[in-house]
């Protein structure tokens, strides 16, 4: 494990539990014709149905870490991951941080009327960096997306142009432009062709010796075992495995 001598703690989740509660579920089809026939029979709102994507998790991240999220649809890995980045208050337990988490995900909030130069920008603000700082990484920024090599004049176009893939690579590379003292990736690696993927990892290894703590959420295998050498494996919200990537990785594809 990396860091051995000095063993900082940089994330510590302490039984965390995560409820979902989605109003109006199980009322039948949520069309006009059912709303009206409540109103007619006047029945309040549907009920309350909870969802238990989170049931219990705790483990302790490490400084110089980086930490592969794996399980099937639906497990929690998501959920998880937004708790920790303090987009989502756990319903119990609590969750300790050295410093700012940070979550780049395939849905991450991008601007998609804005084009990607606009983006750029914005995400290098929104990261904290002052406009000249943002304006300096501009040119690094675009580089590392290879956008323009695959597409000229991709970046003065609106971002909603973009296939997913190229989408992904540009939020990745906006992230990666400063380090980060918990960075966590959703998926993001895993859109991105074989050459993006490469240098993605190249920059997360990099991103782990300046920083701190690297998640990554994954259902390649492959970027797991290229990223990380600690995996979680979640299962219907709890931890099923914690340990070396080789290890966890072998149960998980033998469905154990
Ligand atoms: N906003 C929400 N409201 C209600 N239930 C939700 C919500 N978001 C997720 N869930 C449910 O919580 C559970 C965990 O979802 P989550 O997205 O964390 O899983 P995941 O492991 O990231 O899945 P995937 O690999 O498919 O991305 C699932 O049962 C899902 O249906």
């Amino acid at each position: 494990m990396a860091a051995e001598a000095a063993r900082v703690p940089t994330v510590v989740v302490d039984n965390v539990k995560l409820t979902y509660r989605v109003h109006g579920a199980g009322a039948g089809k949520g069309n006009a014709t059912s709303a009206l026939s409540r109103i007619i029979a006047r029945k309040g709102a549907a009920g309350v149905t909870e969802v238990h994507a989170v049931k219990g998790v705790s483990f302790v991240a490490y400084k110089g870490e980086a930490i592969g999220l794996i399980g099937r649809n639906g497990s929690g890995k998501s959920t998880l991951l937004r708790c920790v980045a303090g987009l989502l208050p756990p319903t119990s337990g609590k969750i300790y941080t050295h410093g700012q988490p940070s979550l780049l995900g395939v849905n991450a909030a991008m601007m998609s009327e804005l084009t990607g130069e606009r983006n750029i920008i914005l995400g290098c603000l929104a990261m904290g960096m002052t406009q000249a700082e943002a304006r300096a990484s501009y040119e690094s920024i675009a580089e590392f997306s290879g956008l323009e090599k695959m597409s000229k004049g991709i970046l003065n176009r609106p971002m909603r142009t973009y296939s997913s893939g190229q989408g992904a690579r540009l939020r990745f590379a906006i992230a990666a432009a400063r380090s980060h003292d918990v960075l966590m990736i959703d998926e993001a690696l895993a859109t991105g062709d074989r050459e993006f993927q490469q240098r993605s990892e190249a920059r997360i290894r990099e991103l782990r010796e300046e920083a701190g703590t690297v998640f990554l959420v994954s259902h390649s295998m492959k970027s797991i075992r290229d990223t990380c050498e600690r995996v979680i494996w979640l299962h219907d919200g709890v931890i099923l495995q914690d340990g070396p990537t080789a290890e966890v990785v072998a149960a998980y594809e033998k469905g154990a």
